[in-house]
Order: structure tokens, then sequence, then C-alpha cells
């Protein structure tokens, strides 16, 4: 059977930003489809964001009572995996996307579920899971929301190695897990499963964890780490991973420097990076090359005719983040809605209709413990750049919230400057709860606020938000 119809706006993926680009348009008074073939909400709702993050929760939280004399006295055991797993599944709705599907229909959105791809120009072909043919047609723009997938190093893949998705949604606590990467997720990750139970060792293949940073996060990071007890090999790599048929257990050779050595655990994770999902969504159909899909600041992709296509969120590589992609959903929802209403003129830099911010104001935190959170340029980047820069430091243990936070708090931040210009590029802030005080920095990198009136922001007394005392003073105001 074969059905058609005509709407605006065709959404490929009903993901975190699929769904904040179909519901900016339908806001605007333009008709929406969506199309999904698997859970409406896509991976931050089930297989990324929320359940790491829950899985993350627990730990924290047993961290900072335990580093408070008081609260510490009252905790009787450590870390019971089953209830935090149990919370978990809560969390994720137990894998199921009733409420979001109830949220796209109460907004006006229509839902095809399904595989879709391009077949001609503003013409989109569904396979429903019951292999129906489903044609839509977009007046006014399709937009491609169809996010990323995970990279599996071909080593790995004949011990059929864990990826995000079985990272985040395991019933069992593996006795031991082997992590494959030092980037955010293998971080993340690794003191997840460390802290249900599991024996866990890095391996990374670069110098330090959490490269592309500033390079004291990783440092302070991988300190804190193995002082939990995490076994971090660094400048390894993986070469060869085998799963044993009979035990199950995983055995993976690693180089290094020492030479080649075994590991061997019950699981292996491959934590190794994410590429845009851009095969299979007929792009060949309409003269683009799949490997090579580019978009302006409004997410319109680049050479094609009456520009009626959008490449939003983790699909066009900008900035592989769930905030990320929710913040160019809304700027490409506003710029297809004002272009159908012809009103091109309001699209500019730090407009609405631009995701600006993509380029030097992407706020990160990785939820390890201490928290590592970041915004803007590195002082590496802003160099290279050609910035004339400056860069302050000072230990966030020694703010007087600090020390009212946890005993032995231990954390340090960063900020680099504009010494021309005056004004915050970047900052880095690594401590327990260090995530919550990043979005004063973004503020002010996003609005260029000069450093003279930062300084008239005076941070309440004793929070941690001292740091921005300290840290300006130390810059010599
Ligand atoms: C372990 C992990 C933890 C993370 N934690 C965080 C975090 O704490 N904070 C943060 O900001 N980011 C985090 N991220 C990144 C975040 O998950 C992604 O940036 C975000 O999910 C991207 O959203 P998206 O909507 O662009 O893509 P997705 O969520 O991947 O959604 C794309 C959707 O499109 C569908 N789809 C794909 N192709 C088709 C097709 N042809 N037809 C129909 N449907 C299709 C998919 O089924 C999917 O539902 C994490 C990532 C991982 C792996
Ligand atoms: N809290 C958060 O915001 C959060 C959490 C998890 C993931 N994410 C996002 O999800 C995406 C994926 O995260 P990720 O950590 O997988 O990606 P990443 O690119 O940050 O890190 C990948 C790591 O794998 C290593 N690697 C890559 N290929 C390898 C190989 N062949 N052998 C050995 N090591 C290899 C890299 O050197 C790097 O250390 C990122 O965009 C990240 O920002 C965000």
């Amino acid at each position: 059977m074969t059905r058609e119809s005509e709407y605006d706006v065709i959404v490929i993926g009903a993901g975190s930003t699929g769904e904040n680009v179909a519901d900016r348009v339908r806001r605007a008074g333009l008709t929406t489809v969506v199309v999904e073939r698997a859970l409406v909400g896509g991976e931050c709702s089930y297989w990324a964001c929320m359940p790491s993050k829950a899985l993350l929760r627990p730990p924290a939280a047993l961290h900072q009572a335990s580093a408070v004399d008081g609260a510490r006295e009252a905790i009787s055991d450590g870390l019971s995996p089953r209830p935090a797993l149990a919370r978990r599944d809560e969390i994720v709705s137990h894998w199921h996307d009733d409420s979001q599907v109830t949220w796209v229909h109460d907004a006006g959105i229509d839902l095809v579920r399904g595989q879709g791809r391009l077949v001609g120009e503003r013409l989109v072909e569904v396979t429903s899971p019951a292999g129906e043919i489903i044609v839509l047609t977009a007046r006014h723009a399709v937009a491609l929301c169809t996010g990323s997938r995970p990279l599996v190093p071909p080593p790995l893949a004949p011990a059929q190695p864990w990826g995000t998705h079985e990272a985040t949604s395991a019933q069992q606590v593996p006795d031991s897990l082997i992590v494959v990467g030092g980037g955010v997720a293998g971080c993340e990750l690794a003191w997840a499963w460390h802290c249900l139970g599991a024996q866990v060792t890095m391996v990374v293949r670069g110098p330090r964890l959490l490269a592309g940073y500033e390079p004291f996060a990783g440092d302070h990071l991988r300190q804190a780490l193995h002082h939990a007890g995490i076994d971090i090999r660094t400048a390894t790599s993986a070469r060869q991973a085998t799963r044993d048929p009979a035990t199950g257990y995983v055995s993976l050779t690693c180089d290094s420097d020492q030479g080649q050595q075994v590991l061997t655990a019950a699981e292996l994770l491959a934590a190794t990076g994410r590429a845009p999902t851009t095969d299979d969504l007929g792009l060949d159909s309409i003269g683009l090359d799949p490997a090579a899909l580019d978009v302006d600041d409004t997410c319109q992709v680049t050479g094609v005719d009456e520009g009626w296509l959008y490449a939003v969120g983790d699909v066009n590589g900008r900035a592989m983040l769930t905030h990320m992609g929710k913040y160019q959903a809304r700027a490409c929802g506003e710029a297809i809605a004002a272009r159908a209403a012809g009103t091109e003129a309001t699209i500019h830099a730090w407009s609405r209709c631009t995701a600006t911010a993509d380029h030097h104001a992407v706020p990160q935190v990785v939820f390890t413990e201490p928290e590592v959170a970041a915004v803007g340029r590195t002082e590496d980047a802003a160099r290279a750049a050609g910035l004339r820069v400056r860069a302050v430091e000072y230990p966030l243990s020694s703010i007087a919230g600090a020390v009212l936070y946890a005993r032995d708090y231990s954390g340090h931040a960063k900020i680099v400057v504009d010494d021309e210009r005056q004004v915050l590029l970047g900052c880095t802030l690594v401590g327990s709860g260090a995530g919550e005080l990043i979005h004063a920095a973004t503020v002010a990198v996003v609005g260029e606020v000069p450093l003279e009136r930062l300084w008239h922001a005076v941070p309440a007394y004793p929070t941690m938000s001292e740091i921005w005392l300290r840290l300006l003073e130390t810059y010599g105001l």
C-alpha cells in the first residue's frame, strides 16, 4: 500500500534535535511531520545523556555526602547497584516512548514511524516497520536530524564490544570492564561502572584523558580516577580484541612504550567517538556526497538549489551535544519559518535564526567525580587563532564555598582572556559540583561582557561562584 501526504516541513529523526525543529516550525504555524525509525526521543533520552547521568548520580550523591562530617556517619553501606540500575530504568521510561509520542501529538506534530530517505527534491520516502511505503512531500523544508552512530575500531569488532547503548542499558554489573577511549563517554562510563562495582581499566591512545580540553583538566581527572582505583593506561593503543567462547571473557592486546600487553575482562567498551548518520539517507538522489554534508549557521545544507534542505544536531557534526542540537534546532526552526514567511532579512549573526554560539561558545560538562566543565576556547586554541590572550588560574579548593562543600575539596579553575578586548574567551573548571558553575562563564563569553563590568557581578558569599572574584583579582582587577 502506498500513501502520500504533503506538509510544510518534514523532519527525519525524532531525537531531541528533531523534536525541537518540529516544535519551532509548528509554533510558527507550519504543518509538520516527524519520521522516526526507533524511539521518539532519540539517543539522549534512552541510550546517552539520561541513562548515563542516571548511573552517575548515585555515586555523586554518595561521594558528596561522604565528604561532609556529620552526614558521612549516616552512611552505613556503599553504593547499591540494583536500586541504582532500577532508577536508571525508570528515568528512561523502561525504553518506552509513550510519553514523548503524547508530547508530539499534543504539540500538533504528525508522527510517521519508519526509515526515511530522500528520493528527490523535497521528497521523502518512508518504509514503515510493516513494509508500507509512505511518500511525503515538503512545501518548504526537509530537516535531517538523524543524529550520529558509534565508531567502533575494526580490531575491536571480533570481541563484540559494548557500545554506548549497551554501556548505558546493561542490567548486570560485569566484574571487570576494559574501556577503550579517553574522551567524555569513556571517562563518564568508566567512572559509572567502577562505582557500580566493576574493576575498570582504561586504554587511552593519547597522552592524557579529555584531549581538546585544557591539559590540567585531563590530568586532574586522571589523578582522581586513578586514586579511586581505575587502572588508566595512556599512550596505549588497542591492537586486537577477541572473546573466548568458553568463558565469555574478552582479551585485548595493546601496544605501548612498555611493549605489548594483554588485558582480560568480562566486558569491553568501545567509547571511541561517533560519526554523523548520513548514510542511507538518499543524499545521492539530490547530488550530495553523504561524507561531505556542509551547513551554514542556520543549518541550511550548502549546494542545494532553493535551499530547502537542512541538517541539524549531531548529523552536521558541529557540536555533538544535546543542548547544542536543541539550540541549532531552535535557530533552524526560526530560519525555516522566516524564509517561509519571506522575512529572510531577519537572519544575521547572533539573531534567533543562527547557531552562532556553535563556533566559540560551546559549554560542556563531564559528569565524573570531580566534574569537568568548560566553555569557549582553550588557551591553546585561542593562541592558535592568533588572538592575544592571557590565561589566569586559581585553585577552586581555596574558595570558602568549596571548604564548606566538602572536606579536602579538590578543584581548579582557569579563564582565558582576550587581552586586547578585555573579554572572556573561555573557562575551564574542575571540581565536585563544578558543572553548575559553568553557565555564568557561558553568559560572559556569549555576551562578551567587558571584564571591567564583570567585576560588578558580585558572587554571593559563601558560594563557589566566588571563584570569579578570585580569577578577576588574579587577572589584575
Ligand atoms: C554515552 C553518551 C552520553 C552522552 N551524554 C551527553 C550529555 O550528558 N549531555 C549532552 O549534551 N550530550 C550528551 N551526549 C550526546 C547526545 O546524546 C547527542 O548529542 C544527542 O543525542 C544528539 O541528538 P540528535 O537528535 O541530533 O540525534 P539522536 O538523538 O541520535 O536522534 C536521531 C534520531 O534519528 C533517528 N533516525 C536516524 N536515521 C533515520 C532515518 N533514516 N529515518 C528515520 N529515523 C532516523 C534515530 O533513530 C534517532 O532517534 C552523549 C552521548 C553519548 C553517546
Ligand atoms: N557529558 C557529555 O556532554 C557527553 C558525555 C558522553 C558523550 N558525549 C558526546 O558524545 C560524543 C561521543 O563521545 P566519545 O567520548 O565517544 O567521543 P570523543 O571523540 O570525545 O572521544 C573518543 C576517544 O576515543 C579515542 N579513539 C578513537 N579512535 C580510537 C581507536 N581506534 N583506538 C583507540 N582509541 C580511539 C580518541 O582518542 C578519544 O579519546 C562526543 O561528541 C561527546 O561530546 C557528551
